[in-house]
C-alpha cells in the first residue's frame, strides 16, 4: 500500500505501529492497536485530544485517552454478561487499508478489522474538522446484536468550569440516579459524572464550552441516539491504575453511541454505521 507523503507509518509508544499524518489541513496519530486515534491537531490549532501520561502501550488494554473504539459491544453489553469491558475491537490490531490525500488538504485514512464473524470498517477524517466513521458488517450466518461506541476523550483547561450544550431536558440514566432522569440547563461536571442520555440519533450537535482553554468543540453525531457524558471525578480516579491521579481536571468524555435498549441485531450480511464530526472554534 502507498502512502501520501503526508503520511508515514512508524513505530509509536511501546514500539507500537502507528500511523502519523501530517497534512496542511491537521495532523494526527492512529495506532494500529485498537485503530486508536490518539492525537488530532487542526492546522494552526492546539492538540483536542487528551492522552493520559499513564496510559499503557503494550497491547494488553485499551489506549487511556484519544478515541477508543467500544464494539461489538459497550461496558458489559445490554445484558450485563460480556466481557472484556467496552468489547474486543480496542483491544485488536487492526489493518489499514489506505490512506488518501483529499483536495482541501486532509487525509482520509480507512482502517478494517475481522473479528468472530464481524467486519468493522474505520475513517478517520483528518484534517481542519475531525470525521470519523465506524461500519460493522455481519458477515457470519446468525443475527448478531452489536453497540459500538467513539469514546473520545477530548483535552480541556478545568473540567469544572466546562459546560456541555445540546443535553438540557434530555432523558439520562446513571447507575446512581437511575433512569428517566431530566436536568435543565448546560451540563456541569461536579465530581464523578457518568451518563448516558438519549439524543436524536443524526445531527444532532453537543457543544463542549473550555474557558480556561478558550475554544469550544462542536460534537455532532451520525446515527448514534446516545450521547456518553464521563468523568472520574477524584472519587474514582485512584481506582484506575492507567490514569494519573492528577489528570482528571484536564478531559471530558463525550461519546457518541448506539447502546443498550438501542442496540441493533444485525441479520447476516446487514451493516451497522455510525460516525462523529468534530470542530473546534474560539470561545467567545
Ligand atoms: O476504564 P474503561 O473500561 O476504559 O471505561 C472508562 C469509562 O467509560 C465510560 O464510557 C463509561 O461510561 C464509564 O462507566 C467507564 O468507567
Amino acid at each position: 500500500m502507498s502512502l501520501p507523503r503526508t503520511a508515514a507509518l512508524s513505530a509509536g509508544r511501546g514500539g507500537r505501529p502507528r500511523l502519523l499524518i501530517d497534512a496542511p489541513a491537521g495532523s494526527a496519530e492512529i495506532y494500529l492497536h485498537g485503530a486508536h486515534l490518539a492525537s488530532w491537531r487542526p492546522r494552526g490549532g492546539s492538540e483536542v485530544l487528551f492522552l493520559s501520561r499513564d496510559a499503557v502501550f503494550d497491547g494488553t488494554r485499551g489506549i487511556r485517552g484519544g478515541v477508543p473504539l467500544c464494539a461489538p459491544w459497550f461496558a458489559k453489553g445490554p445484558r450485563g454478561d460480556k466481557q472484556p469491558i467496552h468489547g474486543t475491537v480496542r483491544l485488536s490490531t487492526w489493518r489499514l487499508r489506505s490512506v488518501t490525500s483529499r483536495p482541501d488538504g486532509g487525509v482520509n485514512a480507512l482502517l478494517a478489522l475481522e473479528s468472530d464473524g464481524l467486519r468493522f470498517l474505520y475513517e478517520v477524517g483528518v484534517g481542519e474538522e475531525l470525521t470519523l466513521s465506524l461500519s460493522v458488517r455481519n458477515n457470519g450466518d446468525a443475527p448478531r446484536s452489536v453497540e459500538m461506541a467513539l469514546h473520545s476523550y477530548y483535552s480541556v483547561g478545568d473540567v469544572t468550569a466546562v459546560t456541555i450544550d445540546g443535553l438540557e431536558d434530555l432523558a439520562f440514566w446513571t447507575l446512581a440516579e437511575g433512569s428517566d432522569q431530566h436536568e435543565p440547563g448546560a451540563v456541569v461536571l461536579r465530581g464523578v459524572t457518568d451518563r448516558v442520555y438519549d439524543v436524536p440519533a443524526t445531527g444532532h450537535t453537543m457543544t463542549v464550552n473550555d474557558p480556561a482553554k478558550g475554544r469550544r468543540l462542536l460534537i455532532t453525531g451520525q446515527g448514534t441516539p446516545n450521547s456518553i457524558v464521563w468523568n472520574p471525578g477524584t472519587e474514582t480516579v485512584g481506582t484506575m491504575t492507567d490514569l494519573a491521579d492528577d489528570e482528571w481536571p484536564t478531559f471530558v468524555c463525550v461519546e457518541n453511541a448506539i447502546i443498550r435498549d438501542n442496540a441493533v441485531v444485525l441479520a447476516p450480511g446487514q451493516t451497522l454505521s455510525v460516525g462523529t464530526r468534530v470542530v473546534v472554534e474560539p470561545l467567545d
